[in-house]
């Protein structure tokens, strides 16, 4: 049998590396443990037959799909499980870890929910009792869950969600209800025929009082014959435009009665007579949302990295044209054009992987706060998750489909993976909160940020710079750090805008609602450059933060990608920069920022070039042909136009 060969022109480039490929995946593993375990893992599972497909997964019906998923998610729990019992130097049932697992096998596992939703919901909104009596089934899979929140009417508005759980204190139980159609729970996953269990997020009613959405934990199949239970209408919703074996499902309640213990009882609680207790904040019910939506930075990362490293190598093995006659065929990766397409891919996943990383530490901080009583952090820990969410979902699955069109025809097939992975990354600028949701939350943030900035008040970290980018006047060098200010004036100044399109709309005589929605496009817009600014920044300060500590080969390498990064991005945004005011919180006089020394006035000042020489990807080594970034900006003195 033909040796798999590998290919002539990825030997030459994988021997161009110009430093250690193990640094690398250490760093990117999160270190040498990182490594090792994934490694252990991986040896695993490569090696399992059953987990390869004999029969391409597209020639499958969705029933067959569907088995296959199951089987594959067995075996993987399985070994998870024994690996645990063996070595149990993996953390196999950290959700991430069960979630990094179960994303092995190339179909989406029918209990991925079950991991990342059902299992975390019970760790954060489950009693110290409650978690006793279910944490340690659901982490051996004896019962198997879902989340399910949204319903055929609703999935943004929260408050809107029909379901009803009305407590009966004769019984001690609360009777589940779907009023109507428009009240089924529509896309859960694994709810189709997985799930035994699920969280139901309904609207409480206790002593004929309604006291808004709630979770419960709920069974809704039989743990012996799997068949639904009586009350209980459940099935699958059907085929996707990708994700075809999360199994989702509906599910409608006939007036379905569950115990009072059933009700998550972490922060609010219904006493045995019906009387409720409130929690400290209605908002912690949101708890699962805002994990998930941390999580995503970082899958978003993963995902787009698998995209980009398919895109280098083919890039570096496929020939194409003759741009000098009688020449070889060079190869496609020597295409200035083809390297601006699947660069900024890489750049990008080392950025969200970088964010993401960032994101779960000030999560975790978070929630030993809320373990405290300490709410101070949610608000702003709310927003960052909701626009960090939305850009890098969207980012990671534009920049997946870049990467599948830079491989020409051949990127179609789906033996490329690239539907599969452009179906999983579409779905989560979807799902866990739509992309201009979730950048509207965090524009509700920014405006009450701003007006608390034109009264001086300190704001939170990543708001902070509003209050002071007008006081120390910044030194307008063409560095990075000047490029990460020119992010902090043009976030400041959509912000303004949007909050001044706010104030004109009320002037005109809208209400608040109606201005905000005619400034909601200006809202949109701040937030994506508030997000925008806030990955530029990290990702460029944890690349200076780790270079410290690791070979400068590397370093240097890293810190050009970073570098690609933010100039990638003030060219994509570069009329915003150009537009960018600095308008002192007295709202006096308008300037045009100039990255030339401040000294200079009417001149056009230095171009900013970025010359970047080479990028690794992984053990592709390609090098940059001259990516030359001319920036400039004219500088303006106030009222005068200048001659520029
Ligand atoms: C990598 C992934 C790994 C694992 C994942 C596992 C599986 C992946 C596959 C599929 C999973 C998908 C699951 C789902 O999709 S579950 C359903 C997700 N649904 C949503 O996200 C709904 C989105 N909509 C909202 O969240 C609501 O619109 C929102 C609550 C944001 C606003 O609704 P509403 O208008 O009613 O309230 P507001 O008045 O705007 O806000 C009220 C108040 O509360 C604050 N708030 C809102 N949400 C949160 C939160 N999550 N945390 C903290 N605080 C929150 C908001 O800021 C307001 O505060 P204030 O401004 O002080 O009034
Ligand atoms: C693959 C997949 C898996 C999912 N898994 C689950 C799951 O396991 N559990 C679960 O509970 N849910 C799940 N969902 C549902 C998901 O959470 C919702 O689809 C999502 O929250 C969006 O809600 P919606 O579908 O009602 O869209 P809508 O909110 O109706 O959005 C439609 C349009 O209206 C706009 N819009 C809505 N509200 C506003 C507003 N206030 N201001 C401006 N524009 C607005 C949106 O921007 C969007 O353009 C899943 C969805 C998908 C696609």
């Amino acid at each position: 049998m033909a040796v798999n060969k590998v290919n002539e022109d990825l030997l030459r480039e994988r021997a161009r590396y110009t430093f250690n490929i193990e640094e690398l995946t250490n760093f990117i593993d999160g270190g040498e443990e990182g490594t090792r375990n994934r490694r252990e893992v991986e040896d695993m599972v490569i090696h399992v037959k059953e987990l390869h497909d004999e029969v391409p997964e597209d020639y499958l019906s969705h029933k067959e799909r569907y088995e296959n998923a199951v089987k594959k998610g067995c075996i993987l729990i399985d070994l998870l499980k024994e690996h645990v019992l063996r070595h149990s130097s993996f953390d196999a049932y950290k959700p991430s870890n069960m979630y990094r697992v179960l994303s092995m096998a190339k179909e989406v596992s029918p209990v991925l929910l079950h991991m990342g939703m059902f299992v975390p919901t019970i760790f954060g909104q489950a009693s110290a009792e409650q978690q006793e009596e279910w944490l340690h089934k659901a982490l051996m899979l004896e019962i198997i869950g879902t989340y399910a929140q949204t319903e055929l009417g609703h999935g943004t508005f929260l408050r809107g969600l029909e379901t009803t759980a009305t407590y009966d204190p004769s019984t001690e139980e609360f009777v589940l209800h779907s009023p109507t159609l428009t009240s089924y729970k529509w896309w859960p996953g694994g709810l189709g025929q997985t799930a035994n269990h699920c969280i139901v997020v309904a609207q409480l009613y206790s002593r004929e009082k309604c006291y808004g959405v709630h979770a419960f934990l709920v069974q809704i199949r039989d743990s012996e014959t799997h068949m639904p239970l009586p009350g209980i209408k459940v099935g699958d919703i059907g085929p996707k435009l990708g994700f075809q074996t999360a199994n989702n499902g509906f599910l409608g309640f006939d007036h379905f009665r569950i115990p009072r213990k059933n009700m998550l009882m972490r922060n609010a609680q219904v006493l045995k007579d019906g009387r409720y207790v409130k929690s400290k904040s209605d908002k912690l019910t949101y708890g699962t949302m805002m994990l998930v939506r941390v999580m995503i930075v970082s899958d978003a990362a993963y995902e787009l990295s698998r995209a980009a490293t398919i895109a280098a190598r083919y890039s570096a093995v496929r020939r194409q044209s003759m741009p000098r006659p009688g020449q070889p065929e060079p190869q496609i990766l020597d295409y200035v054009t083809q390297q601006h397409k699947v660069f900024i891919a890489i750049a990008t996943s080392h950025a969200l992987r970088l964010t993401g990383g960032w994101l779960w530490d000030a999560y975790s901080s978070l929630t030993h706060d809320l373990d405290q009583g300490n709410l101070d952090q949610l608000p702003e820990l709310h927003a960052l998750a909701c626009c960090l969410k939305a850009i890098s979902s969207r980012d990671s699955n534009s920049l997946v489909e870049q990467c599948r069109m830079s491989c020409g025809g051949h990127g179609y097939m789906s033996s490329s993976n690239f539907p599969t992975i452009y179906g999983a990354t579409a779905a989560t600028v979807t799902y866990e909160g739509e992309y201009t949701v979730m950048l509207l939350q965090t524009a509700r943030y920014l405006m009450k940020a701003w007006k608390e900035a034109l009264g001086g008040i300190v704001l939170t970290p990543t708001v902070a710079y509003m209050v002071t980018y007008n006081k120390a006047k910044p030194a307008w060098v063409n560095t990075p750090e000047a490029i990460i200010q020119g992010f902090h004036a043009v976030a400041v100044g959509k912000v303004k805008e949007a909050a001044d399109g706010i104030e004109y709309h009320q002037n005109s005589g809208k209400d608040y609602e109606d201005a905000w929605n005619a400034a909601s496009v200006m809202l949109v817009k701040a937030s994506e450059c508030y997000c925008r600014a806030i990955i530029c920044e990290t990702f460029w300060k944890e690349i200076q933060k780790h270079s410290r500590s690791m070979s400068r080969n590397l370093a240097v390498v890293l810190q050009q990608l970073s570098e690609l990064y933010l100039s990638y991005w003030v060219l994509e945004r570069s009329g915003d920069f150009f537009q960018v005011r600095t308008v002192p919180l007295t709202r006096t006089k308008f300037e045009f920022v100039s990255f030339a020394s401040p000294k200079c006035h009417c001149q056009m000042c230095t171009g900013f070039v970025a010359h970047i020489t080479s990028v690794v990807v992984l053990a592709v080594q390609v090098s940059i042909q001259n990516l030359t970034l001319t920036f400039c900006t004219r500088k303006r003195n106030e009222f005068d136009i200048g001659s520029c």
